[in-house]
């Protein structure tokens, strides 16, 4: 054990405001991760990938084209904080803590109140990966595993009758 190990907490978010700073590459990776339990998503950044602007055009999320400010917490469940400006992430992380919200930083395993899984999903069956911060390519490489698992068992899915 090389660092603590975190809960897999299920939990609804399809009724919870989740905001987003940021809107690179990882944010993009993350939103689309979410739009598979929400549709709550608001992302805030002053440059966003053309994905993002699609799903913002296409209604699936809100998008604020603009630097984050302070007053974009008061409504948030969970925050991510997924800027490439890791003073401002940490910033991000002291006003929710302050304000009692839910918040990741991308830049710092240690500002999390929770991790952001590699997600594996078959029908019914969801499967979140953590390497508990110590190995992020190790946890990618087993959720790729897992769910060449969950398609193989999708194949045997008459003996769970
Ligand atoms: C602790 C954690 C906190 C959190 O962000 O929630 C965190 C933290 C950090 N990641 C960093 C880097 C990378 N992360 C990835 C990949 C993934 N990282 C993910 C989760 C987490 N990453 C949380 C739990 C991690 C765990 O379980 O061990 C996954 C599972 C989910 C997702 O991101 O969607 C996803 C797998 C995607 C998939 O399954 O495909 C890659 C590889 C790649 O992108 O291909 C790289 C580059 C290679 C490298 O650096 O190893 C850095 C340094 C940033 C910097 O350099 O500034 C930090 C900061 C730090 O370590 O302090
Ligand atoms: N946890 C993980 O899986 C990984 C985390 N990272 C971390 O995530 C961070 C982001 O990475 P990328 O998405 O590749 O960066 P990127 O450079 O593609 O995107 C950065 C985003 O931050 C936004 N931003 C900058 N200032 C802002 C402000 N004041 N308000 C709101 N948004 C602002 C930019 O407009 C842009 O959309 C990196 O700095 C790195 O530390 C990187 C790789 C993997």
């Amino acid at each position: 054990m090389k660092n603590k190990r975190y809960f897999p907490l299920y939990v609804d978010l399809s009724d919870k405001n989740i905001v987003v700073v940021g809107g690179g590459t990882i944010a993009t990776r993350r939103v689309k991760a979410l739009l598979l339990f929400t549709r709550n998503i608001t992302v805030i950044a002053p440059k966003m990938t053309a994905d993002l602007w699609e799903l913002g055009k296409l209604g699936k999320i809100q998008i604020q084209p603009r630097p984050v400010k302070k007053s974009d917490f008061s409504m948030a469940y969970m925050v991510l904080a997924v800027t490439n400006n890791s003073e401002l992430n940490e910033e991000i992380y002291r006003t929710c803590k302050e304000e009692g919200i839910y918040v990741n930083v991308a830049s710092d395993k240690n500002l999390c109140d929770f991790y952001f899984p590699g997600i594996c999903l078959k029908d019914d069956i969801v499967v979140g990966i953590t390497a508990s911060g110590v190995n992020h390519k190790k946890a990618k490489a087993v959720r790729e595993k897992m769910q060449a698992l969950l398609e193989e068992l999708e194949k045997d899915e008459d003996s769970y009758e």
